[in-house]
């Protein structure tokens, strides 16, 4: 009986998934908070909405399941949304931004892993090491002889497109081996050492390589074209742990296919988890079907966070990581 009191007095938190989206740690969250999600009822979920989420106050949007002003229009008392990604850019953050809704994001969860990744593909790319892997598997060491040489990452001029919790993250490793760092973000930050740009542009021609980890806005969107991959340089790389759409896919498969820069590490893609099959056969391109974040670690590192954001919301505390919202 105490036990089911106890239950009652949990503030409820609406879940918010496609189907194939599962909340990890489920049961660690259900001991501090009542979940409330659609995804367990038959009902379709706009009427689900309507019926049970009236009032609820906090949701918890899973994976990249999108919310739209149709689906904020069903529930009028919101006033936080908690994402479980590092991107938010599945979200309507005007609509959100006009009701008063604040949203947290994950990054700061995800940045250690996201930056592993993406100094991973890196390596991969200048030491063709998924290339060298099929090469042997594939037989043809006894046959063909020696593998063509790969390129050192000490002593490269790194420019970082985001300098987040994720950016900095890559900076910090990419600095112990010895590369230069410089960066782009929507403005320079006081209290980042290395040289700003304050456009992309400026900053590739400027390095050997490009990683993204910034945000996909309209702004952001299709950064990333024709005159940046030709200012980065036939021997450039670039690498992509943020959105797809940062890229002009068609254009970088262009200067891929033609030779135009080096190479590529992606983990992220325009129209996942379609991947331009132009790709497949280039060895100087390594593909990751969108996993940066994905490590039992930073799965617990995310319902820690998950939990603190709605615990300090619902005793009217800070939020741990509140998105600001930009328009
Ligand atoms: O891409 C992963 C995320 O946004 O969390």
């Amino acid at each position: 009986m105490a036990a089911k009191q106890n239950q009652e007095n949990l503030p409820v938190v609406l879940v918010y998934r496609r189907p194939q989206f599962n909340l990890p740690h489920r049961n660690r969250l259900s001991r501090h908070f009542i979940l409330l999600d659609p995804a367990d009822s038959q009902e379709p979920t706009s009427s689900f909405l309507s019926t049970y989420a009236q009032s609820v106050r906090a949701l918890l949007c899973v994976g990249y399941s999108t919310i739209t002003s149709e689906t904020l229009s069903l529930l009028p008392s919101l006033e936080l949304i908690v994402a479980c990604s590092a991107g938010v850019d599945h979200i309507d953050l005007q609509e959100c931004h006009r009701r008063g809704i604040a949203i947290t994001n994950a990054s700061v969860a995800f940045a250690e892993d996201v930056a592993d990744l993406a100094v991973g593909l890196l390596i991969d790319v200048l030491r063709k090491i998924s290339g060298a892997d099929r090469f042997v598997r594939g037989g043809l060491w006894p046959v063909m002889g020696d593998y063509p040489l790969g390129s050192k990452l000490g002593g490269k001029r790194v420019g970082i497109v985001g300098f987040g919790s994720i950016g900095s993250e890559v900076a910090k490793r990419l600095v112990a081996f010895g590369c230069s760092i410089a960066y782009n973000s929507r403005r320079r930050k006081p209290s980042v050492p290395f040289p700003y740009h304050a456009n992309v542009r400026g900053l590739a021609a400027d390095s050997d390589i490009l990683i993204l980890c910034c945000a996909l806005t309209e702004e952001t969107h299709h950064m990333i074209n024709e005159g940046v991959m030709t200012s980065l340089g036939k021997e450039g790389v670039i690498i992509n742990v943020g959105r797809g759409s940062l890229i002009d896919e068609k254009e970088l498969v262009q200067f891929l296919v033609q030779g135009k820069i080096g190479g590529a590490g992606l983990d992220v893609f325009e129209n996942e988890p379609d991947v331009p099959k132009e790709l497949f056969s280039l060895d100087n391109v390594v593909l990751s079907p969108h996993r940066a974040v994905f490590t039992p670690e930073s799965l617990e590192a995310l319902i820690d966070l998950t939990s603190a954001n709605l615990k300090a919301f619902f005793s009217n505390k800070p939020l741990k990581s509140l998105v600001e919202i930009e328009l």
